[in-house]
């Protein structure tokens, strides 16, 4: 049995729970009330239609997807609850195909959030207290509404998970229980007009007033405004605002002295959603996708707030003005305050999962049972049985499979970094090829999978550009790479190398001729060719930057190599996700 048919198995047993042939939709369409009609469509919940394609009669599973269910997902119990709090309250899922306005897609979101907190979710909670939990809900609600997912991800990853791992206990007292039942709904302003990635380089200020014992934040000028700041259009009463610091000079200079970025907690709107003094907001507007988000541009004139309010993990400051900080540079503060916020990066690794996960599914339910063709006199052909399609999906489902252990990998990471407190850890094209194989039927509003592209493109720019990020992958491979070599005579380096990269040959099928499918499919090949690449790619980026560096400088050597470097990163981070998932050939799949 061929990969693709075996996963054909696994995905049969499901398919008769949607209608997709025409036959099938028209029957269907006949044997339910008007009122209903709308609601026919190709995800699960839709009406069940018995399909039998010839080679599913061919092909009975010997397959249970109960084992699978159990093996993938320890907490689907969780998202059978939350899946049926929706299934009861219908009025909240996005109607898509009419077209809500941002207005109404706010609303919605901000009702759905609340019947969460009330059927007794708390992610707030479940984020210091259980952080699997909290972003396994993230990719429940995913799956549910993207934006909804955003929304909560903004409230409780962004605005609270500022506070409590950036400020200290006090600010935890204050803060914790009105985030948590979103009485007290907060943004994170950090991106400026000006500056994204480059957050180093951010302009809003906060300069200590001794006289008063306050900072006071302000925008100097239009680059500086706080712009996509989500939750800050309508919703957003506080905000943790990324600024530069800066004190009186302590040796009585006239010129302040800038310590860099720092997160301060500054109030917007009083009780009664009024702006307060000095407190400017624009609503961004519609956005190509995830409307359910207010978000808003945020412009700071002179507002005071009490010193107190400084997040003050990293660094404090007294009623004097005098700076301190347990960490000794500007840029292990910087790379220490950044890497507490990753929590949202895992955060959106969940929910893009989630929403692979569904886009697949819809595609291979439609594929399963769509038929066109075939041969003369008999039944037309399930569009699935067509190698093109296999071709198309197939990936995708392995991608999905690869991706949710690597996901399930790196929320263990951060619930180490977060239990250990460990320094050193804290230092699409598929949504597009699911909606295509569904034809015309996967350009319907309904079928939801144009709205998922919608939503999550943006999730490859924020919480930090991926070609960006990639780029911190690369150089954390190099100053391994430089860490464990520095002081070794070239020749122990390439002597190293040279057997590393020679360790994964005699497995290469070039050297071996050995093209069997068991070789070619046997983990430990696969695992030492991925490795075999990762290496050859630094090894060879590593000569690469020490040629241009002394003729170019750094900054210019990189660039002129950047290819390289995100080929790496990715290189790397494909090795990862298939280590993610090391047991998987133990499970007993035929
Ligand atoms: C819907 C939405 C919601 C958002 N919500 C928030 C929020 O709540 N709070 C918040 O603070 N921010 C928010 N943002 C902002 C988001 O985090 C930034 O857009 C993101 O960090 C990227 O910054 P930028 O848009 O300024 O892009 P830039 O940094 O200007 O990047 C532009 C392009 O230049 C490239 N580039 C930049 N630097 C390099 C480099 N060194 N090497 C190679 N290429 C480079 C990038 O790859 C990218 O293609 C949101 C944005 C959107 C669209």
């Amino acid at each position: 049995m061929t990969a693709a048919e075996h996963l054909l198995c696994q995905i049969r047993p499901h398919v008769g729970a949607i209608a997709a042939t025409p036959q099938a939709m028209a029957q269907e369409w006949r044997s339910i009330a008007p009122d209903q009609q709308q609601q026919l469509t190709l995800a699960p919940c839709a009406a069940t239609t018995p399909a039998r394609t010839r080679s599913t009669a061919k092909m009975l599973p010997r397959f249970d997807p109960g084992v699978m269910e159990t093996y993938l997902d320890d907490m689907r119990e969780m998202k059978a609850r939350v899946h049926e709090l929706f299934r009861q309250h219908p009025d909240l899922l996005p109607n898509v195909e009419e077209g809500l306005s941002k207005e109404e897609h706010r609303a919605l979101v901000r009702r759905s959030l609340k019947v969460i907190l009330q059927a007794g979710y708390s992610p707030l909670d479940l984020l210091a207290r259980d952080p699997r939990k909290y972003f396994y809900l993230g990719e429940c609600l995913s799956m549910v509404d993207l934006s909804l997912m955003v929304k909560s991800g903004v409230q409780y990853s962004l605005w609270g998970g500022s506070v409590l791992n950036l400020g200290s206990e006090a600010h935890r007292r204050r803060y914790f229980d009105d985030i948590a039942q979103f009485r007290l709904p907060g943004c994170f302003a950090m991106t400026e007009l000006k500056h994204g990635s480059n957050v180093a380089a951010l302009q809003t200020e906060a300069v200590l007033d001794v006289l008063t014992d306050e900072w006071v934040v302000h925008t100097p000028d239009e680059g500086a405004i706080k712009w996509w700041i989500g939750n800050a259009a309508e919703d957003g009463r506080a905000a943790t605002v990324f600024a530069r610091l800066k004190v009186p000079d302590p040796n009585g200079g006239s010129k302040l002295v800038d310590h860099g970025v720092h997160a301060f907690v500054v109030p917007l709107r009083d009780e009664s959603g009024n702006l307060l003094p000095g407190v400017e907001i624009r609503d961004c507007g519609y956005k190509v996708g995830l409307n359910g988000i207010d978000n808003g541009a945020i412009r700071f004139t002179h507002v005071r707030v009490p010193r107190g309010n400084l997040l003050d993990r990293f660094a404090s400051v007294d009623k004097s003005g005098r700076y301190s900080s347990p960490l000794t540079s500007q840029a292990r503060r910087f790379a220490a305050t950044l890497g507490e916020l990753t929590g949202g990066r895992v955060g959106l690794t969940a929910g893009s999962v989630g929403v692979l996960k569904g886009a697949v599914t819809i595609a291979v339910r439609y594929a399963a049972l769509r038929q066109q063709f075939g041969p003369p006199d008999s039944p037309e052909v399930a569009v699935l049985d067509y190698q093109s399609t296999q071709v198309r999906l197939m990936p995708l489902v392995a991608t999905a499979y690869g991706l949710h252990f690597a996901k399930c990998l790196l929320v263990e990471k951060y619930v180490d970094m977060k239990r250990t407190r460990e320094p050193k850890l804290v230092e699409e094209a598929a949504l597009s090829t699911c909606r295509e194989v569904c034809g015309g039927h996967g350009y319907a509003a309904v079928n939801r999978l144009g709205a998922l592209r919608s939503d999550h493109d943006i999730f490859q720019t924020f919480e930090g550009d991926n070609t960006v990020l990639l780029q911190q992958v690369s150089a954390m491979l190099l100053k391994e790479y430089r860490q464990q070599f520095s002081g070794a005579p070239l020749t122990a380096t390439y002597h190293y190398l040279r057997a590393a990269l020679l360790g994964a040959l005699p497995n290469n099928p070039l050297v071996t001729h050995d093209t069997e499918p068991r070789h070619l499919r046997d983990p430990a090949f696969l695992s030492k060719a991925l490795e075999y690449r990762t290496a050859r790619m630094l090894f060879t980026l590593s000569l690469r930057l020490r040629k241009h560096g002394p003729r170019l400088g750094a900054f210019h050597a990189w660039n002129k190599c950047l290819s390289h470097v995100l080929d790496l990163a990715n290189a790397y981070v494909e090795s990862v996700v298939y280590k993610g998932a090391p047991v998987v050939g133990s499970l007993h799949l035929t």
